[in-house]
Parts: C-alpha cells; structure tokens; sequence
C-alpha cells in the first residue's frame, strides 16, 4: 500500500467497513454477515421474468441485465454481500472454446479437452475479452454502495472436470484418468487454466470487487495426497496472482472435510465449509489465521421455520469461538426453495448475533 492510498483501496470506505469485509478479516462485527451461494437465481420470480427467454450464457454478457440480477437477492433478502451474477464457464466461452450451458444439466463442452494438442485452445484471457464484466462491475458498485460485491471464478480442478469429461459427471473419469495417467499433461492443463482463472479474477478486482471467492465445487473427489500433488500447486498459483490487491480470498468446495487445511494453506483467507463438518471441527481442521464461511445445509430449508432456526442455532453456537464467520449456507441455494425462508433466514441470523 503506498502512502496516499487507504487500505480500502478501489472501494468505499463504508464498503471496507462493512460486517462482510470485516469478518473476512476476522475483526470484531456488529451482527454475523450472511450472504447466499446461488442467492441470485432461479428460487426468485423477479430472475426467472428477467431471465424469460434469455440463454444463460447471454444473459452473463448483458451489462444491464447482470446488474439487475445481482442486486435482486440483495434488495429482497437484505444480505450483507452481493455476488456478481456470471457462471464459472464464462472465461472459458469468452477465449472461444465452443460450451454452452444447458438447462437443468450445467456446462457443456463441444470438444473436450484430452490431448496436448487440444492444449493449444485454451488461449490467455485479456480484460478486453470480458470487457462486458468490467462494464457490470462499474454500474454495480454505483448500485449497491455500501455493500460489497464479491467477485468469482471457477478453481482449475472443476474447471478442468468440465473440460476433459465435456459435462457434467459423477466420478470425474476421464479427468482423474488423465490426472493419474497422464501427470504432465494434466498439470499444464490445470497452470493454464490457474492462468486464465488468475486474469479473471483480476479483471473483478480492478472493476470494483471487494472480495474473491474460488469455487471448487468438486475437488471434494480428490484424496488429500492428490490434491497436494496434482491440484493444489494451481490454485496456489491463483490466490498468489491476486494477493497484493489485499482483499480477501474465499475457498470454498463441496465434501472436502479432508481437504480444509490444504485449502486454507493454497493461499484463501476465508474457507467456505459445506454442511458435512461442524465449523467448531472445520476451524480446528483448518487452524488459527483463517476466516470460515458456512454452513447451513441447504435443503434444512425445506424444513419449517422452527426447525431452520434450530439449525441455524446449532451452526452459530459451532461458530462462536472463530476468528471470523461469514453465515453462509453449506452449498449453493436450490431453484426450488420458497425466498421467503430465505429472508428470515437472513433477518434471524443478524438478530441473533446482534452485539
Ligand atoms: C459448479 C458451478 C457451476 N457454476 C457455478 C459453480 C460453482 C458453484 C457451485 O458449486 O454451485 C458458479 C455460479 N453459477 C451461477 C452463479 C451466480 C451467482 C450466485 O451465486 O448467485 C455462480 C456463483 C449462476 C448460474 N449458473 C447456472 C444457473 C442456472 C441456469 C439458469 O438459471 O437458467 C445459474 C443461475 C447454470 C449452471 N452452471 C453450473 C451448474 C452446475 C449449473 C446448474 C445447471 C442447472 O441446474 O440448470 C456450473
């Protein structure tokens, strides 16, 4: 930081001060933020009218409608962040690899990649590429003052599981084959994907973004040798491009209870842990210096209202000895889920912890 810049940096001073960034950093907080994964999105009637006849991939590329869709869970639910409306396939399709997203299925590839020939596609992403997301980043930070926007990408490992199986996939065969068979060929796969994840991330932060999250989703597959071997020098690779910009870097994928320590040490200040592991238990795991995020499990929302508040009872009480807990829930929010549980999920959450 230079004398002449507040350690705020890009952003609002009230935007650095909010709950959110402050328990990122792990400082004392006037009630426990929340925000939700997938908060933006298909659970509310406003989207699905905005989304009506728009493909996924080109609603990301429409400045205006971005904009809209992420201040929708913020205007309704009152969460303490927003998270910018895109897709992790969105850096890939913008270097002009041939996916696209398919309704009630996810990501699909054309051509996946499974040579080293096919390497040759994966080209680096320059900001003009994406030049739409610095475009929604500026109307959004005006939008939402003080509250923060965090930015996101895919981590090369999930990416990397699109790419090579083509799809969606269950046992990741094709890409752990090629992990296991194929060592080299498979490392400089995931360094040009940490590349291209890096500059992404970059271009959210130099537009505005107050925080990062990396999502791998499904690295939860891997066994802790693995993933240090083949997976985490990456991402190590990712969280390193974007330190000096000094905002917090979230972690987060699913079923990785044997994995939160490696995560954590790949570079994040926060650690986003799914239902599976107490966060009492996930801050032991991960060790002193870190930040948590989590972990309601989503379809608890299914539940009635008591028994959501019991629940989340259950994971601020885990939560009471951390450094610092972003309330979140164990993995992304369900299309099917009634918003209105999502409001006074929010409502008793701040309440709860209010000091
Ligand atoms: C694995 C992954 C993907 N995409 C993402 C991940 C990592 C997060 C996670 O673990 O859930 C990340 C993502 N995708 C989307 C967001 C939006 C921001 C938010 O969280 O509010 C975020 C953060 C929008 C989206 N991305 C997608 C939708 C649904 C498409 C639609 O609304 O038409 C949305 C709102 C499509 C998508 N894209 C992907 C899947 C599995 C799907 C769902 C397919 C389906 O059920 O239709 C890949």
């Amino acid at each position: 930081m230079s004398a002449n810049e507040s350690p705020a940096g890009r952003q609002p001073t009230a935007t650095y001060d909010s709950p959110f960034m402050k328990a990122c950093r792990r400082e004392p907080v006037p009630h426990t933020p929340v925000w939700f994964m997938r908060q933006a999105g298909r659970s509310l009637p406003e989207y699905r009218k905005v989304r009506a006849g728009v493909p996924m991939l080109e609603s990301c590329m429409r400045p205006e409608l971005v904009t809209e869709i992420t201040l929708q869970p913020v205007r309704r639910h009152g969460v303490d962040a927003a998270i910018y409306f895109s897709d992790i396939v969105v850096p890939l399709k913008a270097i002009g690899l041939d996916l696209d997203i398919k309704p009630g299925v996810g990501p699909v590839v054309e051509e996946p990649i499974r040579t080293r020939a096919d390497l040759a596609r994966l080209r680096d992403l320059t900001p003009e590429d994406v030049s739409y997301v610095t475009e929604a980043i500026g109307l959004l930070t005006r939008e939402l003052g003080p509250t923060p926007l965090i930015g996101f990408a895919g981590a090369p490992f999930t990416l990397a599981s699109y790419l090579v199986e083509g799809g969606p996939s269950r046992t990741y065969e094709n890409a752990k084959a090629m992990m296991y068979g194929d060592p080299e060929l498979w490392a400089d796969l995931l360094d040009r994907l940490a590349d291209i994840t890096a500059a992404f991330l970059k271009v959210q932060i130099e537009a505005g973004a107050s925080a990062v999250q990396l999502f791998d989703s499904w690295v939860g597959a891997l066994a802790p040798a693995d993933y240090r071997r083949s997976v985490m020098p990456a991402s190590v690779k990712v969280f390193e491009a974007v330190a000096g910009y000094g905002v917090p870097r979230i972690h987060f994928g699913v079923g990785t209870g044997e994995l939160l320590k490696l995560m954590g040490d790949a570079g994040a200040d926060v650690v986003g842990v799914d239902w599976r592991v107490p966060l009492d238990e996930a801050a032991r795991r991960v060790g002193p210096g870190k930040a948590l995020q989590g972990n309601l499990d989503p379809t608890v929302l299914f539940a009635s209202t008591e028994v959501v508040e019991t629940r989340t009872r259950e994971v601020l009480d885990a939560a009471a000895g951390l450094e610092g807990h972003v309330f979140n829930l164990g993995h992304g929010v369900m299309p099917s889920i009634d918003p209105d549980a999502l409001t006074r999920l929010v409502d008793y959450v701040h309440t709860r912890t209010a000091r």
